[in-house]
């Protein structure tokens, strides 16, 4: 029986880990701080329930225009969302230890290095024998030196569920997806909210025409933005945080909160003992099926960098127990992969982006379609937000999308499908969708497609 040791135990360990068992092989987990990893823990769980909460707020802070009264009191409790977040993570780490055990799956709790391709060793003393190793440590937060985070007034991500009032008025330094939800959280939660963002528009990786659509939203809900304003230092002040900006100007808040992007878990691994490859930013060369360098070592995750997304991590540690084991391996087809990122409004994109039909010379044909000329739409008082395919030209065959919109996460299915199964533009608008509703847009850009020469 094959025996692989898995270091890490978020979406991209304890995937790989289920699949690893389910193929037959004998399976060690060895996870420092919980099981779910990062991803459960304090990343994409912890921000996704708080941002219901928020959304649940920006809902409520519209239905005047539904004709309902609402008194201004409705505020956010703090203490009592993030004492739910907390619960809700752990609870959703402990559904997923249950999972691993009943599926045979060894969880050890400690900390890895790696002495060979064959031996881990736990905390310094446990040996654990192996036939194959997955790393899948994942990334933390990077930090700077003249922004040092002490945990109460200048945070990263992983510990603002500590917080037991709102912040009066948090600076969110960083305006990538991190940045933006949490700034797009905080001010629907009715905080003051600057947004510190280095480059002259938000979300600088995302669809161009999406993160206008965004931008204009934070800034109607009263968000101040700062373009083109790169964070020097952070501060404590007598009663908050001081952010001086490289060009001199300071921002007074209450709070400070440090999206500036994570730094892959490579390093004290034991990564240079075997001679695992990394890349200039530290992250683990991996191939389309996982593979690093070396003989019989795997990694599948954040430290890799391929695209930091939970999914991908989980499909990169399946895919790799599938190549190890001898299963049926479909190689990380990255042109497929479906995100969102859960601002309010969410914009969502699968396949190709603008960017790349841009740079490529690929014939593509494209229809946006703005969602505020949908029924649905109108009655539910939506108006910012919009739905545009990429297709081929000549076969009309659906190759991205881009959808902007209140569960855009919800709505981008339909468009991956088609990306994922080829399908063309017609058989997206000739499938019935619901009237009045909102999917009703994603058919109506497919149907403008139609005949495209
Ligand atoms: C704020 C935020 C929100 C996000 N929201 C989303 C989202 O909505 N959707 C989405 O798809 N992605 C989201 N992401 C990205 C997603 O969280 C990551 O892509 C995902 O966590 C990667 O999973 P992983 O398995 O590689 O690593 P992780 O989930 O980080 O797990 C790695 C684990 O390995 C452990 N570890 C590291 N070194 C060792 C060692 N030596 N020994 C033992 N254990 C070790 C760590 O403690 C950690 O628990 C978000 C990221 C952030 C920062
Ligand atoms: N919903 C989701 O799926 C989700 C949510 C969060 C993160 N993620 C993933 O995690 C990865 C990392 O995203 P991220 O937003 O954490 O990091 P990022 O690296 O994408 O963004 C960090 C931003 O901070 C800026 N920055 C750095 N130093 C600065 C300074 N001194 N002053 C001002 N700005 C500064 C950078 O220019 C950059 O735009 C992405 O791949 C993302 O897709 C996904």
């Amino acid at each position: 029986m094959t025996h692989v040791t898995i270091i890490g135990g978020g979406p991209g360990g304890y995937e790989a880990a289920l699949v690893a068992s389910r193929l037959g092989a004998d399976v060690t987990l060895i996870e420092r701080d919980g099981v779910g990893g990062s991803t459960v823990l304090t990343d994409c769980v912890p921000s996704k329930t708080l941002i219901a909460t928020s959304d649940l707020l920006t809902d409520v802070s519209g239905a005047a225009e539904l004709g309902i009264e609402v008194p201004n009191a409705v505020r956010a409790d703090l203490a009592a969302v993030d004492k739910r977040v907390l619960a809700l993570a752990q609870a959703q780490s402990a559904d997923i230890a249950e999972r691993l055990v009943a599926s045979g799956v060894k969880i050890i709790s400690g900390t890895a290095t790696i002495e060979s391709a064959q031996l881990v060793v736990v905390d310094g003393t446990q040996r654990v024998d192996t036939d194959a190793i997955l790393l899948a440590t994942g990334a933390h937060p990077r930090v700077s030196p003249d922004a040092q985070p002490d945990g109460e007034r200048i945070l990263t991500w992983e510990q603002i569920y500590a917080l037991q009032v709102l912040p009066e008025h948090m600076i969110v330094v960083g305006s990538g997806v991190t940045g933006a939800e949490f700034a797009s959280a905080y001010n629907g939660l009715g905080a003051t909210v600057t947004l510190v963002s280095s480059r002259d528009r938000v979300l600088p990786g995302e669809d161009a025409d999406a993160a206008t659509v965004i931008e204009d939203v934070f800034k109607r809900r009263g968000m101040t933005v700062l373009g083109n304003s790169r964070m020097e230092k952070v501060e404590r002040t007598d009663d908050g945080v001081r952010v001086t900006l490289t060009d001199g100007r300071t921002v007074d808040g209450s709070h400070c909160l440090l999206a500036l992007g994570s730094i892959p878990n490579t390093e004290g691994l034991g990564l240079d003992t075997i001679g695992v490859e990394l890349n200039e930013g530290g992250f683990i060369e991996v191939d389309k099926v996982s593979r690093t360098n070396v003989r019989g070592v795997y990694a599948a995750g954040d430290c890799t960098g391929v695209l930091m997304l939970a999914s991908v991590a989980a499909q990169q540690g399946r895919i790799a127990m599938s190549h190890l084991l001898g299963d049926a391996v479909h190689p990380l087809d990255l042109g497929k992969v479906s995100s969102n990122v859960f601002t309010s409004p969410e914009i969502a994109t699968v396949g190709l982006s603008q960017k790349q039909v841009d740079e490529s010379d690929m014939q593509v044909i494209a229809a946006t379609l703005p969602l505020a000329s949908n029924p649905r739409a109108k009655m539910q008082g939506v108006h910012d937000g919009f739905v545009k395919i990429f297709a081929r030209r000549g076969m009309g065959i659906v190759v991205g999308g881009v959808v902007v919109g209140p569960k855009a996460s919800e709505l981008i299915h339909v468009i991956s499908l088609a990306v994922s199964a080829s399908l063309t533009v017609d058989q997206v608008a000739d499938a019935f969708t619901i009237y009045p509703s909102l999917s009703g847009s994603v058919a109506e850009a497919a149907r403008r497609l139609h005949g495209t020469p």
